[in-house]
């Protein structure tokens, strides 16, 4: 497994360069939708014949179906392409924020897919881009960049997450807490973990915080995001010591572009739960092993964890770290964001 394809591959797609993705059951060359432009798709598909890859969600919405759906719903739809399927309309596709202003056509046909499996690998690398998922399909090409199915699970895994570096940082609510910083060779997102407080044999109060750009720095109403971070913090300061992991996870792992895509949805009347789906993502994208991998590193193996999140308790707990202690992190809400959390209660399972 080489996580370094995966970076290649992701860095392709984010420039909108084509790239091919092996699996078990044969290869796929794409090019993202979202990263084409005239001239690149031109050289892609040159003769206008390359289908559409789009995620199960998206498909359904589109009223279709893969021949292997019955066996697995999360299996991607590909769309034959038509000679109206121009790059506005494969946009359009590709975008479901764009249903309202430019209501799609159609109709669709979908086509069997020749590589099940690299169509799914395709898919989970459209996540880690931070990109809507959504590709052209050529016919053997030149790629950017190759990959394997593989190669992507590799990408994600947090084993060679490795201490940075670490320095004192002065807090409001705290003098002397201490930052310290993590890092993984094989990918570029930074976590941070805040240790407030003198360490015991006690399992510290710890808070895992996914960042939301909007919330913690914004002061967005639409989440509770930024009122969990500064409750978290005091509550924190006010135990014998404790933990924050500051999680670079936003929009619960579909990156800050996406999750406003989701925003758009939700000016559009979707709650949030609906609004991931429809993007052809799942409901929550993250992995609570990169939070167990910085605990393990800090020394911990035990924590009271302010959540209210039965999800993140559970994923703790299967990679291995002892939850000793739920504890709710419940704060008011207001008009905007009253939806939010009651979506949160009902349909996520948040004990709210
Ligand atoms: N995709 C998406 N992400 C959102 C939305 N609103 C907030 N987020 C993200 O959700 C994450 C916040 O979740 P957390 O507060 O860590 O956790 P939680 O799952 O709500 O559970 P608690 O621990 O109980 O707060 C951040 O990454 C936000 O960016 C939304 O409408 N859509
Ligand atoms: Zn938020």
């Amino acid at each position: 497994m080489n996580a370094r394809a995966a970076a290649r591959a992701i860095d392709a797609l984010r420039r909108g360069w084509a790239i091919s993705v092996h699996a078990a059951d044969g290869v796929v060359h794409v090019m993202a939708v979202e990263g084409a432009d005239a001239v690149t798709l031109k050289a892609f598909d040159p003769s206008g014949k390359a289908d559409i890859l789009v995620a199960a969600a998206r498909g359904e919405t589109l009223k279709l179906a893969n021949q292997l759906a019955a066996a697995d719903p999360d299996m991607p739809v590909l769309i034959a392409r038509a000679p109206w399927i121009d790059g506005d309309v494969a946009a359009a596709i590709a975008d479901p924020v764009l249903d309202l202003s430019s209501p799609l056509k159609g109709p669709f046909a979908a086509k069997p897919l020749g590589a099940p499996a690299a169509a799914k690998a395709t898919l989970r690398l459209a996540r880690l881009a931070g990109i809507l998922p959504a590709f052209f399909v050529g016919s053997e090409g030149s790629s950017e960049a190759s990959v394997d199915a593989g190669d992507i699970d590799a990408y994600d895994d947090a084993a060679h997450l490795a201490i940075a570096t670490r320095a004192r940082l002065p807090v409001s609510t705290s003098e002397t807490a201490e930052i310290i910083a993590f890092r993984s060779p094989d990918e570029p997102r930074e976590h941070v973990a805040l240790v407030i407080g003198t360490r015991d044999d006690s399992p510290p109060v710890v808070r895992l915080h996914s960042e939301c750009l909007t919330g913690d720095v914004l002061g967005s109403l639409k989440c509770d995001c930024g009122p969990q971070l500064h409750e978290a913090l005091h509550r924190i300061a006010d135990s014998r010591w404790g933990v924050l992991l500051y999680l670079r996870q936003e929009g619960r792992g579909i990156g800050l572009i996406n999750k406003l895509r989701a925003y758009a949805l939700q000016d559009q009347g979707f709650d949030t739960v609906d609004a991931n789906i429809r993007l052809g993502f799942a409901i929550d994208a993250r992995d609570f092993s990169v939070a167990a991998r910085m605990l393990e590193l800090l020394g911990i193996d035990e924590v009271r964890l302010l959540t209210n999140n039965p999800k993140k308790v559970e994923g703790l707990e299967q990679a291995g770290v002892k939850v000793a202690e739920r504890l709710p992190i419940i704060l008011a809400a207001n008009p905007h964001n009253e939806q939010y959390l009651a979506t949160k209660r009902d349909r996520t399972g948040h004990q709210l």
